[in-house]
């Protein structure tokens, strides 16, 4: 009943197989190498963070190819500047760029030459220079001016030195928290930024769009990833842990007396501070006590509920016009979801090892590390710098005050608060999120992403391949068969 075969068909099937395994193999090879290319090329971007205390600088890289991936930019290298922030050269703003060279050198090992030209460089300042600022704008000026010459002599794509509003100042370091926990994506819960200066704090966060009705001054709108959010932003000039400190000092001399007991330094503490040290800063609206002298003894009692109440009277909570206010007649709608505290706010409560206890415990401790006499102290951290050492009562009762007090937190909410300093090896701060935005590296809407990851794709491919495979195995298998069962019967 069969027909007679050609005698060549065993040579054909033997042909098809041969060809159709190297199809297969080359169409596996070739998916996988061109999905992925094989040397990774990377572009990169420079901010400087010109704080009230001191400059930083951060690199920044990412894939060269994919640069709207959320996720994808982060932090390479991190140089600290030698020396005080650029606003303490005001005497002598020539200084103030050159501060910057040793960390400009840095920055130039590495980023890779080929990239120097087209590697965009910023320098934002925050309220060291608003406070310089408000004092005397010719001296703003020339500290800008000087650092200005310094960045445009580098290698780099110098994008511009300026000061940037506390509105900025929060916004991006709250895009910098969500971007780097790959929250932006997702398009909901994002998590709030807490950042503490020296010069001024910030707390922003996301809330509904009514609640951003009542004051425009603190509202940002962003729309990243196809997601709109209505931003709660506030900058507390003054309210930086250095500045609330002259603002307790000089509450706390108004009579002009030569000696100060302070509960906010520890027993036994004692330095003399000039009287213009304290009130020299523009956050000083009190003039200098008319019955002062030169100075003042600055001497630690050490007692935390004391040094509580010293806190206290830096706040305003009167003078409320809105429905919600945090202090000082500041609108602040209710707090929603968790936060993301860094910057002083993380390097006072780390040391402390306030990080992860019960507000309650929190208070405990702090009463007792502020009740322990300065000896003490001393001996037990001989490698912390003396001036940090001596301030961490007074920090860490003003951040707990403010976070309470202040924002509203509780002892039910308190852990919604979490202290970082990093997210994923980057730095919490407004810096990743200034260059993101100058950069146009979020774009507002969401962009087409594959339907699948790269791995699922050879997944796939691998098992396609093998299931086409076994189907012409089988079906070549059954022609053998049949060719050679007719050549028995021929
Ligand atoms: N290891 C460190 C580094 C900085 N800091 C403090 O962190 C604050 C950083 O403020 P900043 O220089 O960014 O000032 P702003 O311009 O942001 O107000 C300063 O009060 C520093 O003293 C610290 O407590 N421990
Ligand atoms: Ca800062």
């Amino acid at each position: 009943k069969e027909k007679p075969k050609n005698p060549w068909h065993k040579a054909v099937v033997i042909f098809i197989a041969v060809l159709g395994i190297i199809a297969i193999v080359a169409l596996v090879t070739t998916a996988v190498l061109q999905n992925k290319p094989l040397q990774q090329k990377f572009k990169y971007g420079i901010v400087l963070d010109a704080g009230s205390s001191h400059t930083a600088v951060y690199i920044y890289e990412w894939p060269a190819e994919k640069e709207n991936d959320t996720g994808r930019v982060k932090q390479k290298h991190f140089c600290q500047v030698k020396g005080p922030g650029i606003s303490s050269y005001s005497l002598s703003p020539e200084q103030a760029g050159h501060s910057l060279r040793l960390c400009i050198q840095e920055a130039v090992l590495n980023v890779p030459r080929r990239r120097h030209h087209e590697t965009p460089l910023y320098l934002g300042a925050t309220a060291g220079m608003r406070l310089l600022r408000m004092e005397n704008q010719s001296l703003c000026d020339q500290v800008l001016g000087s650092v200005e010459k310094v960045l445009q002599s580098t290698p780099f794509d110098y994008q511009g030195a300026r000061i940037i509003s506390g509105q900025e100042e929060g916004a991006f370091g709250w895009v910098t928290v969500n971007y780097l926990s790959d929250r932006l994506k997702q398009g909901s819960g994002t998590t709030g930024a807490l950042d503490l200066g020296g010069a001024s704090t910030q707390i922003t966060f996301a809330t509904n769009q009514d609640e951003t009705g009542e004051s425009a001054e603190n509202t940002v709108t962003f729309r990243l990833y196809g997601n709109d959010y209505f931003l709660y932003t506030h900058s507390f000039l003054c309210y930086g842990k250095d500045q609330v400190l002259k603002l307790a000092l000089a509450q706390q001399t108004q009579a002009g007396a030569s000696t100060l007991l302070d509960p906010c330094f520890n027993q036994g503490y004692s330095t003399n501070l000039s009287y213009s040290s304290v009130y020299s800063s523009p956050c000083i609206t009190t003039q200098k006590p008319l019955a002062a002298g030169e100075g003042f003894t600055h001497r630690g009692t050490g007692n935390a509920l004391q040094c509580q109440e010293v806190v206290r009277r830096i706040f305003n909570f009167s003078g409320c016009t809105f429905s919600h206010c945090s202090f000082n007649g500041v609108y602040q709608p209710p707090l929603q979801g968790q936060f993301g505290a860094f910057s002083a706010y993380y390097f006072v409560m780390n040391f402390l090892n306030l990080t992860s206890d019960t507000l309650e415990n929190n208070m405990e401790k702090m009463a007792r590390y502020c009740s322990t006499p300065w000896t003490q102290i001393k001996q037990q951290f001989p490698n912390v710098k003396e001036k940090y050492l001596a301030e961490y009562c007074f920090s860490g009762t003003y951040i707990l005050f403010l976070l309470t007090h202040g924002y509203n937190f509780t002892s039910d909410t308190w852990s919604n608060i979490k202290f970082i300093k990093k997210i994923s090896g980057s730095d919490a701060g407004w810096t990743l999120g200034y260059m993101l935005n100058l950069t146009n590296m979020i774009p507002a809407e969401a962009p087409d992403t594959p339907p699948l990851p790269h791995a699922g794709y050879v997944t796939l491919l691998l098992f396609t391949s093998l299931l086409l495979f076994l189907i012409l195995l089988c079906s070549l298998r059954s022609l053998w068969v049949r060719c050679t069962s007719q050549r028995q019967i021929i």
